[in-house]
């Protein structure tokens, strides 16, 4: 029988591809990506980090399964302190400094998704916050690992070689297969309206995770920001 974790993808699929080609990533791949759309992603992504480590954080307290919480506390405390490491070797190598990240203003995408990685841990069920929880390590593990197999080995010379490196890992792909491991037994353990409702949460993340990059890569501002 198919797991929750493959239905889930195949119901994706577009979308997951729609990531991979988005001219971000395919930029991102060659090395050509303008360093101010990757200065951009990455001051979002600090403050996206921190939702996204509180969200786990809830996950680590709210689960049924005490083998369980090791996985999602131990994924808050990378959230926040490893992939801070990745981004403070990019903020040097751009002289970005605190003055100048804090004065990139959050996103509407990035307010829209951490906000809703907060919503859904505040008024979901355990299934459905970690159905949501999910796209953040699957779909940057696809993303990283099919970057890594198209370059064939003249890597190094890329800019964002670390960032691509980082998602492409083995021990990465262990944490992936660790979190779809524990939705799976999530959804074999409920009934379908839960099995319904984590589908609907591993969409939208996995819309978020695409609109993420496509935000970062038009320098996504407020409509608003005129009307101040
Ligand atoms: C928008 C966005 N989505 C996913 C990740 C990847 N990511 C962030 S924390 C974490 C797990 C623990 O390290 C993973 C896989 C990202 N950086 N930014």
């Amino acid at each position: 029988m198919t797991g929750f974790c493959d239905r889930a993808w195949q119901h994706t699929v577009k979308l997951q591809q729609a990531s991979l080609t988005h001219p971000f990533n395919e930029e991102l791949a060659n090395g050509s990506l303008p360093a101010d759309r990757f200065q951009f992603y990455l001051a979002q992504d600090a403050r996206y980090l921190v939702g996204f480590g509180r969200a786990l954080s809830v996950a680590a307290a709210r689960t049924p399964d005490p083998a369980d919480l090791p996985f999602f506390a131990g994924a808050a405390r990378e959230a926040v302190v490893v992939e801070r490491e990745l981004h403070e070797g990019y903020f040097q190598r751009f002289g970005l400094g605190q003055t100048e990240l804090d004065a990139i203003e959050t996103s509407p995408t990035c307010l829209a998704y951490t906000s809703y990685l907060l919503a859904t841990a505040q008024t979901d069920g355990y299934p459905e916050l970690i159905a949501a929880l999910l796209p953040c390590f699957w779909v940057y593990h696809y993303v990283g690992s099919s970057i890594l197999r198209q370059q064939e080995g003249n890597g190094p010379e890329n800019p964002y070689q670390a960032w691509i490196d980082t998602y492409a890992d083995e021990d990465f792909a262990q944490s992936v297969d660790t979190c779809k491991e524990a939705v799976d037994r999530a959804a074999a353990a409920g009934d379908e309206a839960t099995r319904e409702r984590m589908l609907d949460r591993f969409t939208r993340a996995s819309e978020y995770e695409w609109m993420f990059w496509d935000s970062a890569y038009r320098l996504e501002p407020w409509p608003t920001a005129g009307l101040r």
